[in-house]
């Protein structure tokens, strides 16, 4: 067992906040003043029969891509570079055990408040149902209600926050948390050799891992175009894997200036750098800035799983990422220090990389 110390993510804490889906629950045309964002900020809610298909992001066979396949590689990289997103397909995570994770999602918010409060956060820990970058009572809110949880390794889970109540919850995650690591595993593997290295190279400067989940809930909106389900950010990971709702998209990248919407693929999982690679990799690879718009008539599901180096690494370019080409484009920084930094302001694109750890006279 984990120690009680070791159980707790002393990163910071948001202020607390209503959930929107009591308040949509209330009624379904109340939309309070802090929900409804600055003109510069309100998304362009798309039409998804005519968005432009010329923009989808790259899709990855995965099985082709752990064999070893050339082309496959390729694609990831430019991915990495050029995207830092892209959905993989033939991942191998059986579906049922995608169609569990989201129903055991579905099933906590369909809990009674009172219920789903038995979870809520606590004290100075992030984990739990609540709400995520909340720092001033002025700032512009989420159109989303959700549960952080630490998954991985066991022994540090703390499953008080775990809603032991709905049958299978626990192994829902069980299953998921362990097919998405062995996933992630693979992809930084064959980031390691994209990076000149062998597959172990990332792993042994980041060494051991968690893994989190954020499981997002985003009701529905009687103005999708004044709110923002979650706002532009970058995750503060080393890669995300991302399940989203095939029925209802909502996903949103800014590519080359503009916000491209993700469609959904039916079973394919969403990928993403996070800062933490981007740091490694010296920029090379690109944890790029995203949001969640919302639907006027459904509510939509998300779960992240984000894999995270431990509190006390010291997070920095790798050597081999570093050279007169690329001179060092970030500075050190302990890990735990970055998340409380971010942790402790709202959500802004990638200005907190920026802020910290980036150096500002190298080029980008
Ligand atoms: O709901 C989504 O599609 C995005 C969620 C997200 O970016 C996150 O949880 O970090
Ligand atoms: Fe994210």
């Amino acid at each position: 067992m984990g120690s009680e110390d070791e159980k707790v993510s002393d990163w910071g804490k948001s202020l607390t906040v209503p959930s929107v889906q009591e308040l949509v629950r209330n009624d379904p045309h109340s939309l309070p003043e802090r929900y409804i964002q600055l003109h510069r900020d309100r998304p362009v809610v798309p039409d998804m029969a005519v968005a432009p298909s010329s923009f989808d992001i790259p899709i990855i066979d995965f099985a082709l891509l752990a064999k070893g396949d050339e082309d496959e590689t390729r694609k990831l990289d430019l991915a990495c570079k050029e995207w830092g997103f892209f959905q993989i397909i033939n991942h191998g995570v059986p579906e049922e055990v995608l169609l569990k994770m989201k129903a055991a999602i579905a099933a906590f918010f369909e809990l009674p408040l009172e219920e789903k409060n038995k979870y809520a956060q606590d004290g100075n820990d992030f984990q739990g149902y609540g709400q995520a970058y909340v720092a001033s009572e002025d700032q512009k809110l989420d159109w989303c209600d959700m549960v952080f949880l630490i998954t991985l390794p066991h022994e540090i889970r703390n499953l008080k926050y775990w809603a032991d109540t709905i049958p299978g919850f626990k192994d829902a995650i069980d299953r998921y948390s362990k097919e998405a690591q062995k996933v992630a595993e693979e992809l930084c593997a064959n980031i390691s050799l994209l990076m000149g290295m062998d597959k172990d190279g990332l792993q042994r400067s980041y060494g051991k891992t968690k893994q989190a989940m954020r499981m997002n809930y985003y009701p529905p909106c009687s103005r999708p175009d004044l709110v923002i389900g979650i706002n532009p950010h970058s995750d503060p990971d080393i890669i995300t894997l991302l399940l989203q709702d095939d029925e209802v998209p909502g996903l949103q990248i800014r590519h080359k200036d503009e916000w491209i919407l993700v469609k959904p693929i039916h079973n394919a999982i969403v990928v993403n750098v996070g800062d933490v690679l981007e740091i490694l990799s010296n920029g090379m690879y690109k944890s790029i800035e995203h949001r969640a718009i919302t639907n006027e008539s459904k509510a939509r599901l998300s779960l992240a799983t984000i894999m995270i180096p431990y509190d006390e690494l010291e997070i920095g370019p790798m050597e081999c990422a570093v050279d007169d080409h690329r001179p060092r484009m970030y500075a050190n920084m302990k890990y735990l220090d970055y998340l409380r930094y971010i942790f402790a302001r709202k959500m802004e694109g990638k200005a907190h990389l920026d802020n910290t750890l980036k150096i500002k006279s190298s080029f980008s």
